[in-house]
């Protein structure tokens, strides 16, 4: 067994301080113990404040063996192989007999009345005979069991702490290591469940922040208990810190495939997969699902209008006078050439231009009010860097951030969205690593930051096979449909804009060109400009 790493009991009689339930015989302030036998741990036993010799290591294991079977014969046989597993001398029964009586000595000394501790002999066995509370095992045990019929979680939580608080090292730590791991299995093993019931009393209790420390060294030192990970990736989770939680998931993940070729179980990839979406059923008071609704007035008729919008470079005439009209909830694919003005409209309009003549007004707002603009807007100017170094949802959180809200909501909005774009598989991953139509979908996701009402995406699909641009169009039209948003975006295709029935307009070097209305294609407001 290896050592590990204990909460020390501040009182020397441990157990002073517990509830007199769990001992029936108390009165006194040591809780009426003549003595009390301490397991977990090095093996000690206490008297009034003392401490007893219990002499050489061979002899306080048997009394270790007796304590834990207290109140129940155990055979000279059965304690001669425990002391010498292998090969036992031929003195080894005498030498039993001889421990044993030393040890009745010295328990005799204290035990002034001779009848609450005694080793009795019971035939060709030996029986420690007391109060089961004298041995802190077995008031560990008890603890645990109250704990768990605790009325509420502060009282589970409390009765859990004390139990846990014996616990001064691995049971029987000084005497044969072998044999007090196989002895102590069980303990251990309620030790660490009773431990994970009590961290989710107090993960429901709100002491998320608290227990992270406590929780990070237990996976440390149990890698592969998976419960533990859990809560630790909970705790974080709520406490805002979803990048550490997703980090110690994936180093987890990555330790047990390599020592066990194993993946981790279905409710620690749900619990992933809910951390990733920002799943409000990870909250404490869990709020309902934040679903975004789209933020126009509703007195506004166009989503985007267009009024002999002009931006000139130079002697060069990007856009001449254009105009036009997009109503809300539409989605309109402005086609030109290269070098018709696509791009600059989109950043005109995304007021990342100012125009040289004309006007706009996003959802009524006029242009000079670009604060204003940018709050509805989702933005996606082409192409668009994206640091490599940084993961998808690090990224979209830190996007998230930027707009102005606090970690754990930019969080969670940046898994939702990466849940949105398909992208949770490697929400995880480095950009740097991401093909183009990861890109892109991160684009997408970077502009959908703002929960905007209307979204001007340059080019969203640009470098794509027709087969990923179309994927790119759907989620395109479905984050649209789900906000109510309205989308102008530029393409040199065609076939991009008839895939979602989207309201073309067409610019040929500045200008944009009337064009007729098809079959089956719901036309906007067109000014003299404009074409659709
Ligand atoms: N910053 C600038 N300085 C000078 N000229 C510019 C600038 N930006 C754009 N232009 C010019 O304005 C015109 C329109 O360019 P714009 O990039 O808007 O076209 P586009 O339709 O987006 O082209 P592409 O499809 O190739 O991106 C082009 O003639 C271009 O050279």
């Amino acid at each position: 067994m290896t050592s590990r790493p204990f909460r020390q009991t501040a009182d020397p009689i441990v157990g002073a301080a517990i509830g007199s339930r769990l001992f029936p015989f108390s009165g006194k302030p040591d809780g009426g113990r003549v003595v009390d036998f301490r397991l977990l741990g090095v093996v000690e036993a206490w008297s009034r404040h003392e401490r007893i010799d219990l002499g050489p290591p061979k002899q306080r294991f048997l009394l270790a063996v007796l304590a834990l079977k207290i109140n129940q014969p155990i055979s000279v046989d059965r304690l001669v192989d425990l002391t010498w597993p292998i090969s036992p001398p031929p003195t080894a029964q005498h030498a039993i007999h001889v421990r044993i009586s030393k040890l009745r000595a010295t328990i005799a000394k204290r035990n002034r009345d001779g009848r609450a501790i005694e080793i009795l002999t019971k035939g060709s066995a030996y029986v420690l005979q007391a109060d089961p509370m004298c041995v802190d095992a077995h008031r560990f045990r008890a603890l645990v069991a109250d704990a768990r019929a605790g009325k509420n979680d502060t009282d589970k939580m409390s009765l859990y702490r004390r139990a846990l608080e014996l616990w001064r090292g691995p049971p029987l730590a000084d005497v044969a290591s072998e044999i007090a791991d196989q002895l102590c299995a069980g303990l251990e093993e309620t030790r660490l469940i009773a431990l994970e019931e009590c961290l989710d009393a107090e993960l429901r209790l709100g002491r998320h922040r608290i227990v992270i420390d406590e929780l990070t060294e237990l996976v440390a030192q149990y890698p592969y208990r998976q419960q533990l990970l859990a809560q630790l990736m909970l705790a974080l989770h709520r406490s805002g810190r979803g990048p550490e939680a997703l980090h110690a998931y994936k180093t987890a993940r990555l330790r047990m495939i390599e020592e066990l070729g194993l993946e981790p179980d279905m409710a620690l990839r749900r619990l992933e997969h809910a951390i990733l979406l920002g799943d409000p059923c990870l909250d404490l008071a869990g709020p309902g699902p934040r679903v975004p609704a789209p933020r126009l007035p509703a007195q506004v008729e166009a989503a985007i209008e267009v009024d002999q919008l002009t931006r000139r470079f130079g002697e060069v005439t990007a856009l001449d006078q254009v105009s036009f009209a997009v109503a809300p909830g539409e989605i309109v694919g402005v086609l030109g050439a290269p070098g018709a003005g696509k791009t600059t409209l989109i950043r005109v309009l995304g007021t990342l231009l100012a125009p040289t003549g004309g006007s706009f007004a996003i959802a009524g707002v006029p242009s000079h009010r670009g604060a204003e603009i940018r709050a509805l807007i989702g933005l996606l100017p082409a192409p668009a860097d994206q640091p490599g170094h940084l993961t998808g949802v690090e990224t979209l959180a830190s996007c998230a951030r930027f707009s102005g809200l606090g970690r754990t909501e930019a969080w969670r909005l940046a898994g939702r969205l990466l849940a949105e774009v398909g992208l949770v598989d490697v929400a995880g991953s480095r950009i740097s690593a991401y093909d183009r139509e990861l890109r892109c979908r991160l684009g997408l996701a970077t502009a959908l930051v703002r929960e905007p009402s209307v979204l001007l995406l340059d080019e969203p699909t640009s470098g794509l096979n027709p087969l990923a641009a179309n994927r790119l169009l759907d989620l395109i039209q479905q984050a649209a449909t789900w906000r109510g948003a309205t989308v102008l975006f530029t393409t040199w295709e065609p076939a991009e804009v008839a895939y979602v029935r989207a309201r073309q307009l067409i610019l040929d070097r500045g200008v944009a060109q009337r064009c007729e209305p098809r079959d089956g294609v719901t036309l906007a407001r067109v000014s003299s400009h404009g074409c659709c």
